[in-house]
């Protein structure tokens, strides 16, 4: 059988643990993970400034533990966990951040309020959703969890931004807009209810108000002749559960330094004998409220626990399987090193292989360029230009020199085809580069689609460097070879091309003849035109039709060149020189190669602790027998 002790208690530890690793009712939104700390149920004390918040929360206490005095005193959330010990034992209390530091003066216990929420916040008395865990062991408490926030306040007061007002209202709001907070709503008596600050908030985020616990301070201080029935009997404002009435310390008790345990007497006393509220005595005052809030904390966690421990074993799940996509921290000998790198270098270059081969898209982008690139390239050379009627009669005029040409124009020929031909080179070299192109995005898509390197930056660069250096090394060779294809054209033509060429004229010219019905008698026109418009467009014709042979075996021999020099030569010795370099490496400069990227060693840091927390207190629920 469990204790109260033991339920709340075990809310506790898992709460201040969730604080350590930044997880908090109100500031949990940036760090991508799930909030333990929204699943566990939490009391938190709403209330306008002066409503009388840290009177109800001392008198919980039994002690005068709070900061007062003006404007906002409360700047960070106080998680004030009440520990009930043994009766007779010393009373004493802790914070979170000063862990085995026992405080037994409660004036201390005060200042370090103080001292410790003007460290987060500065002096600027600005606000900071960082709770400050305070532990208050003692047999005069009732075993309970309370977060004071802020007071809700209409203005800033000196020395405060103007922001503050809504700074504080949706630090408030962080809190009581979750499901699993109980909301204690701090309302005082001499108030309208209707302008209640907590009530007007907590009818916004708990309509039905299954949550809130309606508490009247001041009842002291109301007109004479004028009672808080109404509302203390749920007719001003309806509550699922009993309004609380309170009377606290007046502020001249508390100048007084009045007793504490007497001021408990004191309220006692006043619901006892009140003519108005005595039956509801035994429903009333700060004892009462703890005992009722404790109660129900302890039923609200029990039925919390299912989904407490769901959200545990997802949360388990999901960061296993994150880490195990971060990988494991980088081993630390030289050895281990080299072979994490070399793995992922196999990684990368099966990715690289993927793309060029088609189990990836990319590779067919290089038959693009040889398929429309080189083609379209080609088509757009200037011959027309280069063999235009002009162009051709000066060419051949210039290589005749000094005695024209009797028969064929040899050396015009042979002019005008070089000529040609050299502008086969711009496409050739074009192609190689496009190529390039291709091959270098493939190694970048390679890189970022290799899981395993993601965590290492510096590695990244290093390899892709590399394999660039490579890539252009695979480029100068392909482009060396796609020229050399280009000047094998022009050393050598093919003979056998212009054999043909004296039949073809003469067909041509029978052809034109019959057409022009000329008679038999009539001179050759081979001979009439030796130096006329129409022998060189024939020149022309014949140097064309010979530079679209060359431009046909061109444009298969390049793509051939281009795979054979920088395709095949990635696919199979990309990495090569990084090998080499990486094969000269001392230890230290491998490790170098392994700093992974600060965020991921960060974000593997977070989540093995988050992992720890989640598991410590997965079994700690476990552990409760009540759970099974
Ligand atoms: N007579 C009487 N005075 C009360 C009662 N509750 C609170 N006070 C006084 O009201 C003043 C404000 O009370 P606090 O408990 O400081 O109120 P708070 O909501 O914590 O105020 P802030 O921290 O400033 O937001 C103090 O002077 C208290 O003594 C009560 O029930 N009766």
């Amino acid at each position: 059988m469990t204790t109260m002790e033991s339920l709340i208690g075990l809310v506790n530890r898992i709460q201040r643990a969730c604080t350590v690793l930044g997880d908090y009712g109100g500031g949990t939104g940036d760090n991508a993970f799930n909030s333990l700390w929204e699943a566990l149920p939490t009391v938190a004390v709403v209330g306008g400034q002066s409503s009388g918040k840290s009177s109800v929360l001392e008198s919980i206490v039994g002690r005068d533990f709070l900061p007062r005095g003006s404007g906002i005193v409360t700047r960070r959330p106080l998680v004030l966990q009440l520990h009930k010990t043994e009766e007779g034992t010393e009373e004493y209390a802790e914070f979170l951040h000063l862990p085995k530091r026992k405080f037994i003066d409660f004036a201390l216990v005060r200042k370090e309020i103080q001292d410790e929420t003007d460290r987060i916040t500065g002096k600027s008395k600005q606000i900071s959703p960082v709770p400050i865990h305070l532990s208050i062991f003692s047999p005069n408490v009732v075993n309970l969890t309370l977060v004071d926030l802020p007071g809700l306040t209409k203005v800033a007061v000196e020395g405060q931004p103007e922001s503050i007002v809504e700074d504080i209202e949706s630090m408030v709001r962080t809190y009581v807009d979750k499901p699993n907070c109980i909301i204690l709503a701090i309302s005082p008596a001499n108030q309208d209810i209707a302008t209640s600050d907590a009530i007007k908030l907590a009818k916004e985020v708990d309509p039905t108000g299954e949550r809130t616990f309606g508490v009247l301070t001041k009842l002291d201080l109301m007109d004479k002749g004028t009672n808080a029935l109404e509302v203390l009997e749920g007719r001003s404002y309806r509550l699922q559960h009993p309004w609380v009435g309170i009377v606290n310390r007046s502020q001249a008790d508390i100048n007084r330094n009045a007793d504490m345990m007497l001021a408990r007497r004191k309220e006692r006393e006043y619901f006892d004998t009140s003519p108005d509220y005595g039956h509801l005595a035994s429903k009333m005052g700060s004892e009462y409220l703890a005992k009722l809030l404790s109660k129900h904390l302890e039923s609200v966690i029990r039925s919390r626990i299912p989904s407490i421990l769901s959200l545990i074993n997802k949360s388990i799940e999901e960061l296993e399987r994150e880490l195990d996509r971060l990988g494991r921290p980088v081993a630390v000998d030289a050895g281990a090193q080299l072979y994490t790198i070399l793995e992922m270098c196999r990684a990368f270059d099966k990715i690289f292989k993927e793309h060029l081969d088609g189990g990836r898209p990319g590779g067919d982008r290089i038959y693009g360029v040889f398929d429309n690139q080189l083609p379209a390239a080609l088509k757009k050379l200037p011959f027309d230009r280069h063999l235009s009627l002009q162009s051709v009669k000066r060419i051949v005029s210039e290589a005749d020199g000094y005695q024209p040409h009797l028969i064929a124009p040899e050396q015009g020929y042979r002019r005008l085809i070089e000529g040609a031909l050299g502008y086969f080179r711009g496409p050739a070299e074009a192609s190689v580069d496009a190529v390039h192109f291709v091959l270098k995005e493939l190694v970048r898509k390679s890189i970022a689609e290799t899981e395993e390197l993601k965590r290492f930056p510096s590695l990244q660069v290093e390899l892709a460097a590399a394999a660039n250096t490579s890539l252009e090394k695979f480029r100068e060779e392909s482009k060396k070879s796609v020229i050399r294809l280009v000047e094998m054209e022009s050393a050598y033509l093919t003979a056998e091309f212009f054999r043909k060429l004296p039949q073809e004229m003469e067909r041509s010219a029978v052809v034109a003849n019959s057409k022009n019905n000329q008679t038999a008698s009539s001179p050759s026109p081979a001979t009439q035109d030796l130096y006329g418009d129409g022998h060189f467009r024939r020149i022309a014709s014949n140097v064309s039709a010979y530079v679209g042979m060359v431009s046909d075996t061109l444009r298969n021999t390049i793509p051939k060149a281009c795979v054979y020099c920088q395709v095949r030569q990635a696919k199979h010795a990309l990495l090569n020189y990084f090998y080499s370099q990486i094969s000269k490496r001392e230890g230290k400069q491998l490790g170098l190669l392994l700093d992974e990227d600060p965020a991921l060693m960060g974000r593997r840091v977070e989540c093995a602790q988050r992992l720890e927390l989640y598991k410590k207190a997965r079994d700690e629920i476990d552990a409760v027998a009540w759970v099974r």
